[in-house]
């Protein structure tokens, strides 16, 4: 049996005549940060949404720490935290009102721990001294930086992230990254971060994910992708053959 946190084996979705996804297979481990790229339309989200059980595959299938997605849902799905579309927050809640509300849902979080998880989520998003202001009071990689903290609830360790630097300023975006690669270090997550800003993304990603149709075009270590000095982009653009 594989180790892997994450498998996705043979994973084929179609959609009428269409395929979204043909026949992709690859494993993601702890501690690692994965960029997931392809063109628009490549079929990223749809990947996604079926590492998430939010739809199931035509054949294939996708197993979180051995645990099915589709048959074992509740199981699987407790080691993963996701932001698939940009996170939706009442913002007239404070941010740790927001974490308190959420953190309900999950069972596995006793009550006599509750503020004490919240207050270490906060601290590990660089929130922890705006945690009683209002939402509408954040800047939009607050925003995202809250959302990661809500992703995190009951302790998962795998995030998935769908285009979570969109709309943040330079100086956001490096507060993103810093946070994303410190708690890769710190706490051994894994982070599966779908994202266009490729430039980005190559500053923190050791293993790259590439799909194009649907169809999986290249997985592996960044650094056998891009060589010294080149930029993703361009390795990008070679792949896709322009
Ligand atoms: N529910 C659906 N019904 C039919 N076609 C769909 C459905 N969802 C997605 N598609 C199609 O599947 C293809 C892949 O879409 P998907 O959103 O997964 O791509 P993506 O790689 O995330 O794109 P982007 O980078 O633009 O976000 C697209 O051609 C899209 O039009």
């Amino acid at each position: 049996m594989s180790d892997a946190l994450l498998e996705v084996q043979q994973v084929t979705k179609k959609m009428g005549k269409r395929d979204l996804l043909n026949n992709i297979s690859f494993e993601l481990e702890r501690g690692k940060i994965y960029g997931f790229i392809g063109p628009n339309g490549a079929g990223k989200t749809t990947m996604m949404r079926i590492m998430t059980g939010l739809m199931q595959p035509t054949s294939g299938f996708v197993r979180i720490a051995s645990y099915d997605v589709q048959t074992d849902r509740e199981k699987a799905l407790s080691k993963v935290g996701a932001i698939i579309e940009s996170p939706v927050f009442f913002d007239y809640m404070t941010g740790r009102q927001v974490l308190r509300n959420l953190s309900r849902l999950h069972m596995e979080i006793k009550s006599s721990d509750r503020e004490n998880h919240i207050e270490e989520l906060l601290k590990r998003v660089g929130l922890e001294s705006r945690g009683d202001d209002k939402v509408k009071a954040y800047s939009l990689g607050m925003k995202q930086r809250l959302g990661i903290a809500q992703s995190m609830l009951g302790s998962p360790e795998l995030l998935l992230l769908d285009e979570p630097s969109n709309g943040l300023d330079p100086m956001g975006m490096r507060e993103l990254r810093d946070i994303i690669l410190r708690l890769r270090d710190s706490a051994n997550y894994a982070f599966f971060i779908s994202s266009h800003l490729l430039d980005e993304l190559q500053q923190m990603c050791d293993e790259l994910i590439v799909i194009k149709e649907g169809t999986l075009v290249w997985k592996g270590p960044a650094d056998q992708l891009v060589e010294e000095g080149q930029r993703l982009e361009d390795a990008f653009i070679g792949l896709m053959g322009l």
